[in-house]
């Protein structure tokens, strides 16, 4: 497994309230332009979203909430209105997992926020993929930012956990992202296809897979990506999966994004052709504001 830093916590704290205060006054500047398709694969995205390749929403509720708040959360949820045509999930704290798997209509999924890299033991303080299974939760979100930059996993030790969880039948949604510095550096790329070639070496089964492109400058910082910085590396991403992987798996695989999503901003994100939809934290603690991102799904219909 990877090593953590020694001074972990608080040092990778600070260095993550330094990153979001310099997102917070800096413009993150728009990488070089990649080529960005052609119209044989305009048309291949048409085909594969009418099949496959459903509009996707993941609520990533983070450390936060009580039983009460949960308890309210789950209510509104399941009174709400949702299009029939998105995938939704919610990751509770594993804490609270249970208590949603016995209240949530079966309409949403449900998520883990991490999952131990192999078969359950002596792993003080661990969940395995398993344990998961057992309680029937579908999914695990991996590679997110808060656990390579505040915990410190490394590219290797995700991809493990990623090989594991999938091969007992738990769905992923795989992170990826760049930290404001490397954007500024023209480095926005070569980090997202870094981090794509550890999850990819992993995945045999990429009909379970959902990447989630989340630039770390956007995360929780109010500073969204334009539909345009989203797009371009979405559009990098899927073209990075023709090259490596298949053209039908390019073509398949939801590519969603995530920061700073909210129900004023998600329509203009949905429009654009390469965002399969969202990863959600803040906005996916409340019910109404959850509803409306994955309800944008019909913004993207008009755009089709
Ligand atoms: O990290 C995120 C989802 O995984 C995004 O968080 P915010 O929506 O709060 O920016």
């Amino acid at each position: 497994m990877a090593a953590a830093p020694s001074s972990l916590a608080s040092s990778h704290l600070s260095r993550l309230a330094d990153l979001r205060r310099a997102a917070a006054v800096a413009t993150p500047a728009v990488p070089q332009q990649l080529r960005i398709g052609c119209s044989r694969r305009r048309a291949q995205r048409v085909v594969a979203m009418a099949g496959s390749g459903k509009f996707f929403v993941g609520g990533n509720w983070k450390c936060n909430g009580t039983k009460d708040s949960i308890s309210k959360l789950v209510s509104e949820l399941n009174a709400a209105t949702l299009e029939t045509d998105v995938d939704v999930v919610v990751a509770p704290p594993f804490i609270y997992i249970d208590q949603v798997k016995n209240s949530l209509t079966g309409r949403i999924e449900v998520s883990a926020q991490n999952v131990w890299i192999g078969k359950g033991g002596a792993y003080t303080g661990e969940i395995s993929a398993e344990q998961l299974v057992d309680i029937g939760v579908q999914w695990v979100i991996l590679g997110h930012s808060e656990r390579r930059h505040i915990i410190g996993e490394d590219d290797e030790f995700i991809g493990k956990k990623a090989a594991y969880a999938l091969s007992q039948n738990v769905k992923l949604i795989a992170c990826i992202g760049e930290l404001l510095e490397e954007r500024e550096a023209g480095k926005t790329f070569d980090v997202c296809f870094t981090q794509m070639k550890a999850f990819a070496d992993s995945i045999s089964n990429w009909a379970d897979v959902v990447i989630a492109y989340e630039p770390v400058w956007a995360i929780g910082t109010g500073k969204v990506a334009t539909p345009e910085q989203a797009q371009e590396v979405h559009a990098a991403v899927r073209d990075w999966l023709k090259t490596n992987v298949s053209p039908e798996v390019a073509s398949s695989t939801r590519i969603i994004y995530g920061g700073s999503v909210n129900a004023a901003n998600c329509a203009e994100l949905a429009k654009k052709e390469d965002i399969d939809g969202f990863l959600v934290g803040g906005a996916s603690l409340k019910a109404p504001d959850f509803a409306t991102i994955v309800n944008s799904v019909t913004a993207k219909k008009v755009t089709a």
